[in-house]
């Protein structure tokens, strides 16, 4: 199988509010895929339809292979969920509700529980109610992945974690993706998605506006460059330059901003005697805030 998740044409109505609309989505296995929008674009409806918990107005989808609506069950076994709001029993210690849901999938792998609870600092006897909000999202970390499920569908899931649980979090991402299986995951942390996800989507109001792969993104990101000359700054030859969108000039040092490439620039610049490049980070959260809030 190629495609984990495979949705087409897929809608959903609450009353006269269409939270999805006509939505094709395609995931292939072994990628992290990170699904990112404003409040209210219908992540969590996709998510939820995804995870057989609600059903499409029209359309459909496929998770695995199987149809969500009439094979949810299927479905549900197979894959690992992080719901947004993630609740356990709250008189349960850690593990006794660990242990119920191992009991409902029909046996897990104890170990894998014991390793993940170590790897995230997070102390299994505790009453579930007692728990800080980080500490109760890490349970419904772990219960998404204790039976190291193939494909993981994850909302918000680095809710509430420090940033060190954070990073921890991210780099089990990029372990389970390496291992092979998927993950599928909203969030709202540009920084998380940028740093873990080979391919990105962006929703609003219910529709896809974009779905690239990250380096796509990156290479026709803005990317801004400080030149500095011998002499004065050659401003007309740099403006010429392929791919320079805006040019400042201060004295003897260029202010550039180039879209894709930097070739162009670099051999525009070359003859004039350049004694400084100084070239910062490509923006990509810049990208994904134009995608939030573009009109069109
Ligand atoms: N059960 C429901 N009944 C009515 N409207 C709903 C229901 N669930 C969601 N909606 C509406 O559908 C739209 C999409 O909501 P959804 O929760 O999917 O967005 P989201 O992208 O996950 O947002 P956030 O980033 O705020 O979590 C919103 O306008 C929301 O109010």
């Amino acid at each position: 199988m190629d495609t984990a998740i495979r949705t087409r044409e897929l809608s959903k109505q609450f009353r006269s509010h269409a939270a999805l609309r006509r939505l094709n989505l395609e995931v292939p296995c072994g990628s992290v895929f990170g699904y990112l929008g404003p409040n209210g674009a219908g992540k969590t409806t996709t998510i939820r339809i995804l995870a057989g918990l609600i059903s499409p107005t029209t359309g459909g989808a496929e998770v695995l292979g199987y149809d969500v609506v009439d094979r949810c069950e299927d479905v549900q076994r197979r894959i690992g969920y992080l719901p947004g709001e993630f609740a356990a029993y709250p008189e349960l210690s850690g593990a006794q509700y660990l242990r119920y849901m191992a009991h409902l999938r029909g046996g897990v792998d104890w170990s894998e529980v014991e390793r993940l609870a170590k790897r995230f600092d997070l102390d299994l006897t505790k009453r579930f109610k007692t728990l800080s909000h980080g500490n109760k999202q890490k349970i419904g970390i772990i219960q998404a992945f204790m039976h190291r499920p193939e494909l993981l569908i994850l909302d918000e899931p680095t809710t509430g974690l420090d940033p060190l649980m954070q990073r921890e979090f991210l780099a089990l991402l990029r372990e389970t993706r390496d291992d092979g299986r998927t993950v599928f995951l909203s969030s709202h942390i540009l920084s998380d998605v940028e740093a873990v996800a080979d391919t990105v989507a962006i929703l609003r109001s219910g529709e896809l506006v974009v779905t690239k792969s990250v380096d796509e993104l990156r290479e026709r990101a803005l990317r801004r460059l400080e030149l500095t000359f011998a002499g004065p700054a050659p401003i007309d030859a740099l403006r010429q330059a392929d791919g320079v969108r805006e040019i400042t000039v201060d004295g003897d040092t260029a202010h550039v901003e180039v879209a894709g490439s930097t070739a162009g620039l670099l051999q525009a610049a070359a003859p004039h005697q350049v004694v400084n490049i100084v070239s910062h980070e490509v923006d990509l959260e810049a990208i994904f805030l134009d995608y939030y809030t573009a009109r069109s």
